[in-house]
């Protein structure tokens, strides 16, 4: 199927890096959030994100206004009934997508392919309450999507091959890698990247280090780019707790329990970066460690 329109649902940190990279590739994108303050925070956003590369020279300043053009938004799910592919990103909670999905499924064309962005989710249960199993995926990108090269393309046990084709000619054309990933609880990346973070919840739990110091040794002991807590701060700390908790009921193991600080810091609304404050405090010049 010749894809020229996508729909993106959530104008959330990955919903806004979805619509810029969509549209810099040349595509239509219509993206549909719960209220007017998001989306235009979005759009603020795209443009900002689409400066930092054209002052890297990976963008031109032509190339962003075409790509910002193609950029349009609307309160109203229904709209996106006319794209030729969906991608689902709203908030980490099945009973959201399954809304969503059961609003959006009247409106839709036949052969309109339907996609979520869930980071564990099952696809399978998902595309199951669809009028379009056959035709439903998993299309998960990874934050910051501009920058992370990877998207892991996830088949529900239905989802046939011409479905996954056109997915990954998307990927392709987005100039980014897609991995095949098992429709099992958090796929691949996040299977073995959240319990590594929630690890470090306990580290920091019962002691044995500090928020800085545990982020300094995966750092400089481990060159990773950002430490565990921060990272945690930056993906949402109401997302980890989600995606631990499907680790944790769908393989029914105790090695994927969530820290109860992790479940403490979201009970405050403490949510990370998105809220300004999570295991540090973004509210000053400089994140302040909040342990
Ligand atoms: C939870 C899930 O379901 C799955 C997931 O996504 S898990 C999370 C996966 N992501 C990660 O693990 C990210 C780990 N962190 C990193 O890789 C790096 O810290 C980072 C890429 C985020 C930032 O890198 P950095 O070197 O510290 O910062 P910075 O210099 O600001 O950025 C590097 C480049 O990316 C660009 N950049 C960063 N964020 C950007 C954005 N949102 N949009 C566009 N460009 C961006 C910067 O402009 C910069 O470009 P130049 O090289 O041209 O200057
Ligand atoms: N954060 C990350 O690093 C990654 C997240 N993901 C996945 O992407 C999805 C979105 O995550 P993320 O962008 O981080 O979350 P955010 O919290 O940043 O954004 C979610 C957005 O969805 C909106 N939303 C909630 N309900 C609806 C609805 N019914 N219709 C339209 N929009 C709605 C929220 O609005 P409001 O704020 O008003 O509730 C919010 O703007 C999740 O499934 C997550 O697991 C995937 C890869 C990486």
């Amino acid at each position: 199927m010749d894809i020229r329109s996508v729909g993106v649902v959530g104008a959330g940190q990955m919903g806004n890096g979805i619509a810029h990279v969509m549209a810099l590739a040349g595509y239509e994108v219509l993206l549909n959030d719960l209220d007017k303050e998001t989306l235009d925070a979005a759009l603020e956003r795209i443009a900002r994100n689409m400066d930092r590369q054209v002052r890297g020279g990976k963008v031109s300043e032509q190339d962003k206004e075409a790509a910002l053009a193609r950029i349009k938004t609307t309160l109203e799910l229904t709209d996106l009934g006319r794209c030729d592919l969906i991608i689902e990103a709203a908030t980490e909670r099945e009973e959201i997508k399954q809304k969503i999905f059961d609003t959006l499924l009247p409106h839709l064309k036949p052969e309109t392919i339907l996609t979520s962005n869930t980071s564990s989710i099952s696809i399978t249960r998902l595309a199951s309450r669809t009028d379009r199993p056959e035709r439903f995926m998993g299309f998960h990108f990874m934050n910051p999507v501009p920058v992370m090269q990877l998207v892991e393309l996830i088949r529900g046990i239905a989802t046939d091959e011409a479905t996954f084709q056109a997915c990954k000619a998307v990927v392709d054309r987005l100039g980014k890698t897609a991995a095949s990933a098992e429709d099992f609880p958090a796929f691949i990346v996040n299977r073995i990247l959240m319990p590594m973070i929630n690890e470090a919840v306990y580290t920091l739990y019962e002691g044995v280090g500090s928020v800085q110091s545990i982020d300094q040794s995966m750092k400089l002991g481990a060159n990773h780019p950002m430490g565990p807590l921060e990272l945690a701060d930056f993906i949402g700390l109401d997302t980890c707790l989600a995606i631990m908790n499907v680790l944790h009921d769908g393989l029914a193991d105790t090695k994927y329990r969530p820290c109860p600080l992790l479940t403490k810091y979201v009970e405050a609304g403490w949510l990370g970066r998105k809220t300004k404050r999570g295991f540090y405090d973004y509210r000053g010049e400089t994140p302040v460690p909040t342990r």
